[in-house]
């Protein structure tokens, strides 16, 4: 029999025992650093002490780490240069924007004045013209054909605004004058969507008249030649009521400027609106854009890219073509003179379809065909501003000729296509993509 003290040393030998062995297994599971960061002690002489194999590891991941780090920061320098040369070339460069001169004038002559379709080739001009001139201009276009590319060397400048807004909805601002040009004008876009097309010329054009009210602004309505439809007097004086179907492919072009004019007469009796009406004449010039749908820009671009000039039917039918910056004087001198009826604005030099397409070919040189295909329904086959009124109200005639316009429309389309090679997103606009007159009017609405 053991004695009770003799239990106890033999428990406390034991206990002892088990301690050692617990130590013993928990120094054996440490792990070891070395291995931890993957080495193998193989790969060292015999000489070399644990740490140093340590460290030269820990090193070389170290270096590691920074040359990945820098290979981080040599990415995101190059991404950084990047944007700074977009935003160098960019329109929204901001402080580093250099803007055109533009006139001082003081705040009796200088005007706030609303371009609606100011975006637009023919508007954009004018919006040129009104900021060389000293004065605040708030465009306001909704970009169905315009584009903000026109107006972008203005883009920031203190007189210059730009809304995206669609008249068809009510605009309230303060101005002292409204040019109303809002409105597709080629005949593919505005027969692309007739309904939209009435509205913008009935509900867009009372929504301009009721701020022209609200706000006693003088307010200059573009209207067209295409109110005198396919016309039985040539050439057209404004006294001329026209012929028009009212049911054909053009009439909700048509008809919605003759609305237009109808209106601002209601306004301008009704409620004493200051108003101007302008009889737009076929116009060409830079800035139209290369999905227009309209000759001149079909004919030159058709002709540059040695394509066949497609003349739509005989190609007997005639037309006048003037010069943007003609028709811009010619709106200003309008919108300043006191007259108030109807005024065309136009070039009178009349031409054959036909003879055109060969002035273009002539002028642009290279190997296209001249080829006469499908005539559009409801084409007007002869029209030619009488510009009696023009000239004794405004003292206002063309002076840019046919050659010299072309000219400079032919430069501003090269360098569109050459633009275009490097950007397809121009071309890639959906909206204004392959649209015909001719396929479009058999559409049925
Ligand atoms: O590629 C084409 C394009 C047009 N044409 C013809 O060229 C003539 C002029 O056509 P456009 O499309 O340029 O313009 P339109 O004269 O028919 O309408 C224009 O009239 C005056 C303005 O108010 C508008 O800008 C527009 O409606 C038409 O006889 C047309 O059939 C061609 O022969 N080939």
């Amino acid at each position: 029999m053991m004695t009770k003290r003799k239990m106890k040393l033999l428990a406390v030998v034991v206990g002892l025992l088990v301690l050692i062995l617990i130590l013993y297994k928990w120094n054996s599971e440490q792990p070891n650093l070395s291995n931890f960061l993957g080495m193998k002690d193989e790969h060292y002489s015999a000489d070399e002490t644990i740490d140093n194999k340590v460290q030269d590891k820990y090193g070389k991941l170290l270096l590691n780490q920074h040359k990945l780090e820098l290979e981080r920061v040599k990415r995101k320098l190059a991404g950084l240069e990047q944007k700074i040369r977009v935003l160098e070339e960019s329109p929204y460069k901001g402080a580093m924007k250099k803007y055109p001169p533009v006139k001082y004038l003081n705040y009796k002559n200088r005007k706030r004045i609303l371009i609606t379709g100011g975006a637009g080739f023919v508007g954009s001009h004018l919006v040129d013209v009104l900021m060389y001139q000293g004065h605040e201009v708030v465009v306001a276009d909704n970009f169905f054909t315009g584009r903000k590319r026109n107006v972008e060397q203005w883009l920031g400048h203190p007189n210059f605004e730009l809304i995206h807004h669609d008249i068809v909805n009510p605009l309230f601002i303060e101005v002292d004058e409204i040019y109303h040009l809002a409105s597709p004008a080629s005949p593919p876009h505005y027969m692309y969507n007739p309904v939209k097309t009435i509205k913008t010329n009935t509900m867009g054009t009372i929504n301009m008249l009721g701020l022209a009210k609200r706000v006693m602004a003088k307010v200059l309505v573009a209207s067209t030649s295409e109110v005198y439809g396919d016309p039985t007097v040539h050439p057209q004086p404004e006294t001329y009521w026209g012929h028009v179907n009212p049911i054909g492919p053009r009439a909700c072009y048509d008809e919605g400027k003759r609305v237009s004019e109808t209106l601002s007469y209601a306004y301008a009796k009704q409620e004493k609106v200051n108003v101007r009406v302008a009889r737009i004449f076929n116009t060409y010039g830079p800035k139209m854009h290369m999905n227009d749908g309209r000759v001149v820009s079909n004919f030159i671009l058709q002709a540059l890219q040695n394509k066949t000039i497609t003349v739509y039917g005989n190609g007997r039918q005639t037309r006048s073509f003037q010069y943007v910056s003609d028709l811009v004087d010619g709106m200003i001198l309008l919108m300043e003179s006191n007259y108030t009826q109807p005024i065309n604005l136009g070039n009178p030099v009349e031409h054959s379809i036909e003879e055109f397409a060969s002035i273009i070919k002539g002028l642009v040189g290279g190997k296209s065909e001249i080829f006469k295909s499908q005539a559009v329904e409801d084409d007007p086959q002869r029209r030619k501003p009488d510009i009696t009124r023009a000239k004794k109200y405004l003292n206002w005639e063309p002076k840019v000729s046919l050659k010299d316009g072309l000219q400079r429309t032919i430069d501003y389309f090269k360098m569109e296509l050459e633009r275009s090679n490097q950007d397809f997103s121009e071309l890639a606009d959906g909206r204004l993509r392959d649209l015909d007159p001719r396929k479009l009017s058999e559409i049925k609405h």
